[in-house]
C-alpha cells in the first residue's frame, strides 16, 4: 500500500488530454481520486504546498475538496502537475470526475470549479450570468472582470485589453514622455480659450513641471487631493498644497478611486465641498458600471452620485461635472453619442429639479470613457456634452482633435 504514493498512473491519452486542457485554458477535473485519500505524496513540491492547489471531487464521496498552495494559483499546480505526473506515478489511468456537466466544444467535457483560465492575470475575475428570458434562456455568459472593474467577454477581449495596457505604460509615466505631451500641446493650433478651456492632469509628481512648460492658456489639474485640511495623513497631498503652488483644478471621485480605493459617494461628496471651500476648481467624476447600465440602473447611480455632491455643495460655479461610464473607461468600447446625450440630458434635468434651473443651465457636463480622434466630433456635436474628459488619447497627438472638436457646435 505504501507503493501506491508513487503509483498512481495516468496513461499518455489522458495526460494529453489534461495538458491539453490546460492550454486550452479550460481546465478539467482531471485529478486521481486518490489524491484526496492522500495516496500521492505532493508536499516536496513547493508549488503544490498549501493558496488554491485545485478543487476535486474523491470516488466515494461527491463533495469537493480544496488543496492550498501560498504561491500558486490552482491553473499552474495543475501545469505543474502535468509536467510531473509522467516522472512522479506509473499505473493506473486517470480518473476524471465532472464537477460541472456543461458540455463544451460538443464534447460533454467536466470543468474546473473555480473555472479561471490559466491566461488571466492575477487580480482578474471571472463572473458567470444565466440568461433569464429569450430564445438562449439557460445560456450562461462568462465575462472576465478586470481588478479596476472593467467587463469582458473574451479571452480575445481580455488579451487585446492588456496588449493595449502594456503599450500604452511602457513609455507612460516618465519625465521623457511628459516633454513630449507637452511639446505637442504647446506647438498646437488650438481654439482660443474662450472656446474650449483645456486641462492637463498630469500625476502629481509631474504637475510642477508640467505647469513650467506648459502654455499659457492651458491649465493643469491634481488628478486627486485629500478630504479634509491637510495634517498627519503620510502620502495625502491636501487642497491647501495645490492651492500653495497655484494649481487650480483637481479631478475628485475617479472611478478608479472609487473601485480600487473604497471611494464612496459620500466620501467623494465631502472631498468636492472641501476643495471647492479652498478655492480650487473641480472635475467629479461620476458613471456606472456595465453590470448597472445593463440591470437599468444608470440613473439611479449616476443620480446618487450627485446627490452625494449636491449634499456638500452649495456654490456650483466651480463644479464640472464628468460623466465616464466604467464600462467605456480604457476599453476602447466608447458610449454612442446617444447614450451620452441621454445620461448628460438626464442629469442637467437632476439639477433642474434637486439643485435649481441656473445651476442645470451653466454646469458644465463633459464625458469620458474612449474618446478619441475619431469619434469626438460626433460627441461634442450632442447638445448636452459640453467637452471630455480624455484619458488614453491624451497622451497621443490626436487629442489636438478633440480639443479642436469644441467647435462643432459653433460650425
Ligand atoms: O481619466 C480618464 C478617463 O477615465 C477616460 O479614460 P480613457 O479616455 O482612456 O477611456
Amino acid at each position: 500500500m505504501s507503493k501506491m504514493k508513487e503509483t498512481i498512473g495516468v496513461s499518455e491519452r489522458d495526460l494529453k488530454m489534461l495538458k491539453d486542457d490546460i492550454f486550452d485554458g479550460i481546465i478539467e477535473h482531471c485529478i486521481p481520486p486518490e489524491l484526496s485519500k492522500g495516496h500521492i505524496d505532493l508536499s516536496p513540491s513547493p508549488p503544490y504546498s498549501p493558496p488554491v492547489l485545485v478543487n476535486y471531487n474523491s470516488q466515494e464521496n461527491t463533495s469537493t475538496h480544496q488543496l492550498r498552495s501560498p504561491e500558486s494559483s490552482h491553473v499552474e499546480v495543475l501545469a505543474q502537475l502535468a509536467e510531473t505526473m509522467p516522472k512522479r506515478v506509473r499505473g493506473s489511468p486517470i480518473t476524471k470526475i465532472p464537477l460541472e456537466s456543461k458540455p463544451r466544444r460538443g464534447r460533454g467535457r467536466p470543468r474546473l470549479l473555480n473555472d479561471i483560465p490559466y491566461w488571466l492575470p492575477s487580480g482578474w475575475r471571472v463572473i458567470k450570468k444565466v440568461r433569464q428570458k429569450g430564445l438562449s434562456v439557460g445560456h450562461i455568459d462568462k465575462y472576465f472582470i478586470s481588478p479596476s472593474g472593467h467587463k469582458f467577454r473574451s479571452k480575445n477581449e481580455v488579451m487585446r485589453y492588456i496588449d493595449k495596457m502594456r503599450l500604452e505604460n511602457r513609455e507612460n509615466g516618465t519625465t521623457a514622455e511628459v516633454k513630449k505631451i507637452v511639446t505637442t500641446l504647446n506647438e498646437a493650433e488650438v481654439p482660443s480659450h474662450d472656446v474650449v478651456e483645456v486641462v492637463v492632469s498630469p500625476p502629481f509628481v509631474f504637475i510642477l513641471p508640467v505647469k513650467d512648460l506648459l502654455r499659457p492658456d492651458f491649465q493643469v489639474a491634481a488628478q486627486n487631493c485629500w478630504v479634509r485640511k491637510g495634517g498627519a495623513f503620510t502620502g495625502e497631498v491636501s487642497a491647501e498644497m495645490l492651492v500653495n503652488l497655484s494649481v487650480p483644478w483637481v479631478i475628485l471621485g475617479h472611478s478608479e478611486r472609487r473601485s480600487l480605493l473604497n471611494e464612496s459617494n459620500e466620501f467623494v461628496g465631502d472631498k468636492v465641498a472641501y476643495a471647492l471651500s479652498q478655492g480650487l476648481k473641480v472635475i467629479a467624476c461620476i458613471g456606472e458600471t456595465l453590470e448597472q447600465r445593463e440591470s437599468g440602473s444608470t440613473m439611479a447611480v449616476v443620480a446618487a452620485q450627485t446627490k452625494a455632491i449636491a449634499e456638500k455643495v452649495t456654490n456650483w460655479t466651480n463644479v464640472v461635472l464628468a460623466y465616464e461610464p466604467v464600462w467605456a473607461i480604457g476599453t476602447g468600447k466608447v458610449a454612442t453619442p446617444a447614450q451620452a446625450q441621454e445620461v448628460h440630458l438626464e442629469l442637467r434635468k437632476w439639477l433642474h429639479d434637486n439643485v435649481c434651473a441656473e445651476v442645470a443651465a451653466s454646469t458644465r457636463i463633459i464625458y469620458g470613457g474612449s474618446v478619441n480622434g475619431a469619434n469626438c466630433k460626433e460627441l461634442a456635436a450632442k447638445p448636452d456634452v459640453d467637452g471630455f474628459l480624455v484619458g488614453g488619447a491624451s497622451l497621443k497627438p490626436e487629442f489636438i482633435d478633440i480639443i479642436k472638436s469644441a467647435t462643432v457646435k459653433k460650425e
